[in-house]
């Protein structure tokens, strides 16, 4: 059985609002990890980077209205936006290609604390099967829907190259995962019901370089 995320699509929360919600948990948790109890929504929506307002907004569609005069209370707003973003719950993770990219994101302890577990690396390189990342095992890509079957896998990583991505996208659609965060540089094709998230850190750097070039320039924005 595969689960699936977008609890808060259901209940009609739009999808920047949820886009966002993950932007309001880093900085609620900022605040939380200082020992703050309480954030009023300029703060938040500061530390956060939107406008007080949006945050406002947003924050209503989860039934959170905040304190007048005191604000929202840091930790159960953490909780609150945590349900919502089924970050709760503990999510099976499975990485497909692990080389640089694949053990890198292995290896980073930061998915655990947030609700994410690894439960599968897979590659199809025999050199590479078997080598031990993060206190796993990596596995033949072969193996790919066995491990999504038997331990309830609900989110694949691709990391593989773009000429591969497409081949272990589908197949992990036919093993019944409909959630993707896709690195690889190529643009994915899926059935409705499926959500790929793609990853490009070069079209971020090309965001900035357009930004910089324009301030040198001396354009203003
Ligand atoms: N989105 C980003 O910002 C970003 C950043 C860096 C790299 N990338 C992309 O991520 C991917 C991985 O980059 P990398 O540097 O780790 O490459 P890499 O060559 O080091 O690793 C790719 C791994 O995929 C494995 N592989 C190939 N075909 C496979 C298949 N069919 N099934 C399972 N495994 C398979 C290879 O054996 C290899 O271990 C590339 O597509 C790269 O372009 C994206």
């Amino acid at each position: 059985m595969t689960r699936r995320i977008p609890q808060a699509r259901d209940r009609g929360i739009p999808d920047a609002t949820v886009a966002r919600l993950p932007l309001y948990l880093r900085a609620l948790n900022g605040l939380a990890e200082r020992g703050t109890p309480t954030v009023s929504s300029e703060d938040l929506a500061a530390a956060a980077g939107v406008n007080s307002a949006k945050l406002r907004k947003d924050l209503s569609h989860l039934g959170s209205y905040g304190t007048r005069g005191v604000g929202y209370d840091v930790q159960y707003l953490i909780y609150q936006i945590s349900r919502e973003l089924g970050l709760t719950q503990d999510w099976a993770v499975a990485i497909v290609g692990v080389g640089n990219l694949g053990r890198a994101l292995a290896n980073y302890g930061g998915f655990v604390s947030r609700g994410f577990r690894i439960a599968g690396l897979l590659d199809g390189d025999p050199q590479v099967v078997g080598d031990r990342i993060a206190g796993l095992t990596v596995e033949h890509a072969d193996e790919l829907e066995t491990v999504i079957k038997r331990r309830g896998v609900s989110i694949v990583v691709i990391a593989t190259p773009a000429s591969a991505a497409q081949q272990v996208c589908d197949r992990v659609i036919e093993a019944g995962v409909t959630s993707i965060l896709n690195f690889a540089p190529v643009v994915l094709s899926v059935p409705d019901g499926v959500d790929v998230r793609k990853v490009d850190l070069s079209i971020e750097l090309q965001i900035l370089a357009f930004h910089e070039q324009r301030k040198a320039d001396g354009v203003v924005m």
